[in-house]
């Protein structure tokens, strides 16, 4: 049975899965029984190796696929989904990009440009408003795709390994920025990524999926206060926790093997 709920006031986790299977049309099992809450303010990092499910369990998350069986209750307002790809409309500028959300679900023109002008500062991307997107590097692009989902202001956020194709430096800095945009407005939150020290750095949990069918092998507290700084990532500390999940993705995708 699947079962997908929207009732507001609860408590709890905002947005919780249960026992959450799927089998895909041609028969991949892609998941596993999955289950995991994500509570107000919280951070959930998942990590696993390629093809595992994550990107499946992300969508089922959002309500964009249904499971096979298992359970998903969101008490979110609205979810925002930031992709791997920037995934921006080439003849619109920057700030038209910004607002296309906001456009869709019938924002105000005034108030979508006052949103749009704040996401854009947070970000660092003021000057290039009335850009195209062809003229901006890779980084700024993926930064005008968070900026048009925070424009929006969804209640909870499912992000899809959004600074995978970028460079190292620049992903440690877009990561940098978005602990401090969460920090600033906490809000339930979902990251996939490949890279174990971006999920230690941003979230609160990490659960660690083993090789498809996923299935949740180890999920870890990260014991660091908010608001996390670049600082932190040259720790002993944060090494120590990078190293002990890491050790626990290998064994999970042996486990599986
Ligand atoms: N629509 C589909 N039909 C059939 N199989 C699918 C479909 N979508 C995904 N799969 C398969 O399900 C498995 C999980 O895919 P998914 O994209 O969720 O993994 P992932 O962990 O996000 O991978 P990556 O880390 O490489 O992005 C893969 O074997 C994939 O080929």
């Amino acid at each position: 049975m699947t079962e997908r709920t929207a009732a507001a006031g609860t408590g709890g986790p905002r947005l919780e899965l249960a026992g959450v299977s799927k089998v895909y049309d041609d028969g991949t099992e892609a998941l596993a029984d999955v289950g995991f809450g994500v509570g107000d303010g919280e951070l959930v990092g998942i990590v696993g190796p390629s093809g595992c499910g994550k990107s499946t369990l992300l969508r089922i998350a959002a309500g964009l696929d249904t499971p096979t069986s298992g359970t998903v209750r969101g008490t979110a307002d609205r979810i925002g989904y930031v992709f791997q790809d920037a995934a921006l409309l080439p003849w619109r500028s920057v700030r038209a990009n910004v607002e296309l959300l906001m456009e869709l679900r019938g924002v105000p023109r005034a108030e979508r440009r006052e949103r749009a002008a704040q996401a854009l500062d947070l970000v660092g991307l003021t000057e290039f408003a009335r850009h195209r997107p062809a003229a901006l590097s890779g980084g700024m692009r993926m930064r005008v795709s968070l900026a048009r989902t925070l424009a929006d202001d969804p209640g909870a956020l499912l992000l899809d390994e959004p600074f995978g194709a970028l460079d190292e430096i620049t992903r440690a800095r877009l990561g940098d920025e978005l602990a401090a945009l969460l920090a600033a407005r906490p809000r339930p939150a979902v990251l996939v990524t490949h890279s174990v020290a971006e999920a230690v750095f941003l979230s609160s949990t990490v659960l660690v999926m083993s090789a498809r069918p996923g299935r949740i092998v180890a999920r870890v507290n990260v014991p660091f206060p908010s608001p996390r700084e670049r600082p932190l990532r040259a720790t002993p500390e944060f090494a120590e926790v990078v190293a002990a999940l890491t050790e626990r993705l290998y064994r999970g995708m042996a486990e599986a093997a």
